[in-house]
């Protein structure tokens, strides 16, 4: 399987001199094309700290990170935009999609973005709309949705691109179970389609068994936990 992803040494402190947070102690990962991760730990243990740097939104204060064998320069903005623009996908608890801009228009600006070809961008779209079941939507503006549609448009706007990584932060904590399951699903499903690498952050333990690895921060220090193991564990230990 191709190597996608590398983090080498990444490290995350935040504040300076006595107030100084080692948020992120050492993390040492490798993620490889088509695989979905799921990242837990406790509130406050660097989750969305480790999403933001593997999404190139925020630059670790030591080591290095690699997507697709090239070195991401934190410092040079404009390669940053370009890296985030080409290569990721995000995806957010609410899905933020640009009120005045119909579902159509939301999808295709991603495209615009990236540098695709107009009539490239057009058949993307429409075969997202159809996959994700959002046919009916595609003139309708973002008020218009239900929370889980919303859900639904935002993972097609996290594909449109073909990015080779996508990133979603607890994509599911504002829908109820039943939905957030089918979101996770078909991000999951889309997500193994495209061979993307996936990493989702979430609170909630039933999701874990969907995903291929577990990956666990608590005191700064990343682990991976076996899937059949956590998923037991989890399963026999919930009230
Ligand atoms: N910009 C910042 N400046 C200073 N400290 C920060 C900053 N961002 C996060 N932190 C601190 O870093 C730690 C990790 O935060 P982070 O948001 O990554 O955790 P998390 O695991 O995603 O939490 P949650 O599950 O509650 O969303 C927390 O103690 C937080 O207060």
């Amino acid at each position: 399987m191709k190597n996608i992803m590398t983090c080498i040494g990444i490290a995350k402190s935040y504040g300076s001199g006595d107030i100084l947070e080692h948020v992120l102690k050492r993390v040492d990962l490798e993620f490889h094309e088509g695989q979905a991760s799921v990242l837990v730990g406790p509130s406050g243990s660097g989750k969305t700290t480790l999403l933001s740097i593997l999404g190139c939104l925020l630059a670790p204060s030591e080591g290095q990170l690699l997507i697709t064998d090239q070195h991401v320069n934190f410092t040079d903005k404009s390669s940053l935009t370009e890296v985030r623009r080409q290569k990721l996908g995000f995806i957010f608890q609410h899905a933020q999609l640009l009120p005045f801009l119909t579902i159509e228009e939301n999808l295709a600006i991603v495209g615009r973005n990236a540098g695709m070809m107009e009539e490239d961008i057009k058949q993307r779209l429409d075969g997202l709309l159809h996959r994700l079941e959002l046919q009916a939507m595609r003139y309708k503006h973002p008020a218009q949705l239900s929370g889980g549609q919303r859900q639904r448009v935002a993972i097609a706007r996290a594909l449109l691109h073909r990015p080779s990584i996508v990133l979603a932060d607890e994509p599911t904590a504002a829908l109820d179970w039943n939905t957030g399951k089918t979101v996770v699903e078909l991000l999951l499903e889309q997500a193994r389609t495209e061979q993307a690498v996936l990493v989702v952050v979430t609170h909630d333990t039933r999701m874990l068994p969907l995903f291929d690895r577990i990956l666990s921060i608590a005191d700064g220090i990343l682990s991976e936990q076996e899937q059949t193991a956590a998923a037991e564990n989890i399963f026999y230990t919930q009230p």
